[in-house]
């Protein structure tokens, strides 16, 4: 049988760069940005959990459970992880940001397959040039490392998940699906080009 996967779908930043606008909720072509990612993750994942820090009553409606950060300090992304770490019942867990509204379709399948080939304990995802440190899978026993690190003032991902066992997949066969939309003029980009 398939493991259990839930996915965490991380809101909770103050998206300075888009003026403060919350990101998952501004607008991308008729829709809340965060509903592309769910569009994306829906069939792929067994349950889905958004967390965000504010608006979250506008979040709800999509009827999926939301959350904001144990704690409320705005550390970053392992913030949201560890949070959710801590509230999933799942094998696993997917962590996506809400900002990248293309995600390959086979995320999920990809990521367990390589962390399952390389025995590894979290597996990110790469589009075949830079890694993607807010997407990737990983066990839910990590969260007392993730959260000690956190204790220990250390906030960048990379050097968290660099004192495990991790594989990176490579997404190089689809080099759109990890658009990042941070500004409104990104934002402005990729409405352009979905509308093509
Ligand atoms: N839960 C949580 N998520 C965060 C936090 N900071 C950033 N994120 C999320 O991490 C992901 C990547 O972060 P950024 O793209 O830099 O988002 P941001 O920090 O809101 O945006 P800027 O303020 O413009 O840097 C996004 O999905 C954010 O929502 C935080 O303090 N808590
Ligand atoms: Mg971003």
């Amino acid at each position: 049988m398939a493991p259990q996967i839930d996915a965490v779908i991380l809101a909770g930043g103050m998206a300075r760069r888009m003026g403060g606008n919350d990101k998952g909720l501004v607008d991308l072509n008729g829709q809340a940005m965060i509903c592309h990612t769910l569009d994306k993750l829906s069939s792929q994942v067994d349950n889905i959990m958004i967390n965000a820090n504010r608006n979250q009553a506008q979040y709800e409606q999509w009827g999926y459970r939301v959350f904001s950060d144990e704690d409320s300090g705005y550390l970053g992304p392992l913030a949201g992880m560890v949070t959710a770490l801590k509230q999933t019942q799942a094998e696993y867990l997917l962590v996506v940001p809400c900002d990248c509204p293309m995600l390959p379709d086979d995320l999920a399948q990809r990521l367990l397959a390589a962390l399952t080939e390389k025995n590894a304990d979290i597996a990110v995802a790469s589009d075949g040039e830079r890694e993607q440190p807010v997407v990737l899978l990983l066990k839910p026993q990590l969260a007392e490392s993730m959260q000690a690190f956190l204790d220990a003032g250390e906030r960048k991902i990379d050097f968290w998940y660099r004192q495990h066992q991790v594989a990176i997949e490579s997404f190089a066969d689809q080099p759109n699906a990890f658009v990042n939309v941070n500004t409104p003029e990104q934002k402005q980009q990729l409405a352009q080009q979905i509308a093509k």
